[in-house]
């Protein structure tokens, strides 16, 4: 797939999950409910311990798999080895930024001011986590746009189902689940992600 396809599944996609298991099978059940859910993108993060196993477990999903919580340019390396097709981190580290560019992976570095925004777009990530989201107002999108119009941001950390849709409204080219989605199946398992994932997906269309 190439660096094109992968932005553009991802702003189609408009939810990315950010699945955080406690176990590659756990990661994989509730990645699985997701996508059954409906949700086209999926990020697994690399506190999940054996991750590479859930990677291969969704190896043949037609969902886009990326990977999160990517902290160093080794983990980066190990995501892309392992089929990532994007690569996420909660700060903006530009030795991943180098490493993402020379294989045309999507670099979505954590970002909360307009001095690491300004950073990251100059290392060449075409989409920035707005991390965490929840420090933030949802109008802070169209703020930071006015002196730079062409930033493509993706609020991620407290957004759920109560607000994504704000977020969205706002210019978010998609927004990241994580807890919202993995507290659904604590409760209720994967039954619960598979809801909660729909619920996300009937937002999205009203
Ligand atoms: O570590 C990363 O690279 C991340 O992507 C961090 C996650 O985005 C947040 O942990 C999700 O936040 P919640 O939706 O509030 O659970």
């Amino acid at each position: 797939m190439q660096k094109i396809e992968i932005l553009k599944a991802l702003s189609d996609a408009k939810v990315v999950a950010v699945i955080r298991g406690s176990s590659p099978e756990e990661a994989t059940e509730i990645s699985k409910g997701a996508i059954t859910g409906g949700i086209r993108a999926i990020e697994i993060t690399y506190t999940t311990p054996f991750v590479e196993e859930t990677f291969k477990a969704l190896r043949h999903s037609d969902a886009i798999i990326g990977a999160g919580t990517v902290l160093d340019v080794e983990t980066a390396r190990h995501a892309i080895l392992n089929g990532a097709k994007f690569v996420v981190s909660p700060s903006y580290n530009a030795a991943i930024a180098k490493l993402c560019n020379r294989y045309s992976v999507p670099y979505l570095p954590g970002c909360m001011t307009i001095t690491e925004m300004v950073t990251a777009l100059e290392g060449g990530s075409d989409i920035i986590k707005l991390f965490p989201g929840n420090q933030f107002e949802p109008s802070f999108i169209k703020t930071v746009k006015g002196p730079l119009p062409n930033i493509t941001i993706m609020p991620t950390g407290g957004v759920g189902l109560a607000n994504m849709h704000e977020w969205l409204n706002a210019g978010a080219v998609a927004v990241g689940i994580g807890s919202d989605l993995n507290k659904a199946f604590a409760k209720d398992g994967y039954e619960g992600v598979v809801a909660q994932a729909k619920a996300y997906m009937k937002n999205l269309s009203n």
